[in-house]
């Protein structure tokens, strides 16, 4: 370790420390934090990682820095399946991909009834399918990955898919082994001379092999309907389009036509742009929903709460909308501390530097992995005073408003902030809000809880469980 680098433990020789860390290093870092401050570095097999903690060190980099902190990691399994789109991209393809979904999403109407009204129908037959569950002990978590896909699916593709649809099922199966096989990967990113052993110990080709079938049996037919439809003359230029795919086939013909070279909005991006919104947006999605349930089996009083706010603001039986949101702070809070205690995206995606730099009185190399530790600002005790607590009340003010903090970043700050904030704020308000009005969430035996253990993957994820969803209507 040379002198400027940030401090940090003493590693072991190739492995570094490896060996140290468990599959969820949080607690560890905390420690490290404690010992080495805010800004220490580790050797993970051969690559250094520099970890970045609390707030304020946080926004330094990703805000003030952002010139420098904005780009991703070369690594191994990353590069390997796609260096396009928006998610493991950098550079200025990279910026002219987000910009351009960005904008594409706020045409779509992000954020407004339109948006919200496709939203509802797929809530809708979500509570259908959980209903269909008859209040008996089941685990939600397969019904409520195919729900939130099927929204981003409206969005890309303007359409959504029954339960049972066989290409969709194949395509959502096949990002689940991906995430389980990238845990093993994983080792790979830090020992690269593995993926010289013979075989495939460590699934790289697995990996690549399934994501060319995700591409080939879903998303590729579906771009294809788009063009055909388009050269069918289904689209004009001056129509409004109603979903992404055809935003960004229509954004493609308009860089065509003005000549802008050479720009990056094509058709190979418009394939991996479309895998990250369905991937980002799924996962993410699918593991609060699946947090929020199992805080509000562990609080019956929060859930109590929420039923009691939702009965007043909308009643029984009517949809949520958009504008009972202001009038419905006590739901609200109930999902920024689901979002605040659980940190589903805490350790999912690894930053780098764009050139050695100085940062804090050190100096972080060109080729280091640099990691924002989002758990170390949403569980800092100097903040919140009892982060390892659920209470929704800490963001509410006296008189019932929501109170806003700084330091609540689980979508990131700068740059790279999630551009899906604010499709997972609504959704997430109208799940919750349609699940608590219909249904009671219980244990799936009384007096014993689920655990609250979670599984550090590419989000951080409840540890699979079972529940009890009882009809209100059915109660007493
Ligand atoms: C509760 C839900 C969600 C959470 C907690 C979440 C959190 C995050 C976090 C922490 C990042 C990493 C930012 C960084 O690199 O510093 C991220 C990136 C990203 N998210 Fe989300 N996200 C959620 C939902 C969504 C949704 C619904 C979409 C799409 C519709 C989405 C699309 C993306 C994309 C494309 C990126 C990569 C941005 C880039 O590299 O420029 N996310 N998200």
């Amino acid at each position: 370790r040379s002198s400027n680098l940030p401090p940090g433990p003493p590693s072991l020789p190739l492995i570094g420390h490896l060996p140290l860390l468990d599959q969820d290093p949080r607690a560890q870092f905390v420690t490290w934090r404690r010992q080495y401050g805010d800004v220490f570095s580790l050797y993970l097999g051969s690559r250094l990682v520099v970890v970045l903690n609390g707030y304020d060190v946080i926004k330094d980099a990703l805000v003030k820095h952002a010139d420098i902190f904005s780009v991703r990691p070369k690594m191994f399994i990353t590069d390997l399946i796609t260096q396009r789109g928006i998610v493991f991209n950098s550079g200025p393809s990279w910026k002219e991909q987000r910009k351009v979904s960005i904008q594409i999403l706020r045409s779509l109407g992000m954020g407004r009834q339109r948006f919200a009204d496709n939203m509802l129908a797929e809530v809708s037959e979500f509570v259908k399918a959980v209903g269909k569950k008859q209040g008996q002990a089941t685990d939600l978590s397969k019904v409520i990955i195919v729900s939130m896909s099927n929204n981003i699916c409206s969005v890309i593709f303007g359409r959504r898919f029954d339960y049972d649809f066989p290409n969709f099922l194949r395509y959502l199966d096949l990002i689940q082994e991906n995430f389980h096989h990238l845990r093993s990967t994983n080792l790979v990113n830090y020992l690269p001379w593995l993926r010289f052993l013979p075989g495939d110990l460590f699934k790289a080709k697995k990996i690549l092999h399934n994501v060319q079938e995700m591409n080939k049996c879903f998303l590729i037919p579906q771009i294809q309907r788009h063009i055909d439809n388009q050269n069918g003359g289904d689209d004009t230029d001056n129509e409004e389009s109603d979903d992404f795919i055809s935003a960004y086939l229509k954004q493609i013909r308009k860089e065509k036509a003005t000549g802008n070279a050479p720009s990056t909005v094509n058709e190979e991006n418009l394939l991996w742009v479309v895998s990250d919104l369905f991937v980002a947006g799924t996962e993410t999605l699918t593991s609060t929903l699946l947090w929020i349930i199992l805080y509000l089996i562990h609080n019956p009083k929060v859930q109590d709460k929420c039923f009691k706010e939702i009965s007043d603001v909308i009643g029984r039986t009517s949809p949520p909308s958009l504008r009972h949101r202001q009038d419905m702070t006590y739901v609200q809070a109930t999902i920024l501390e689901t979002l605040r205690i659980a940190d589903v995206g805490g350790m999912g995606l690894q930053h780098g530097v764009l050139r050695t730099a100085e940062f804090r009185g050190c100096t972080i190399p060109r080729d280091a992995i640099v990691l924002p530790i989002l758990h170390s600002a949403l569980h800092d005790s100097a903040v919140w005073g009892d982060p390892e607590n659920f209470r929704p009340e800490r963001f509410l003010d006296s008189a019932g408003g929501l109170v806003k903090k700084a330091e609540f970043i689980p979508f990131s700050l700068g740059r790279r902030q999630c551009p899906g904030e604010g499709i997972a704020r609504q959704q997430l308000f109208f799940y919750v809000t349609s699940l608590i009005q219909h249904f009671r969430f219980l244990p799936a035996e009384d007096g014993q809880l689920p655990s609250l253990d979670g599984i550090q993957g590419f989000t951080f994820s409840p540890a699979p469980f079972c529940l009890r969803a009882v009809p209100r209507d059915d109660q007493a």
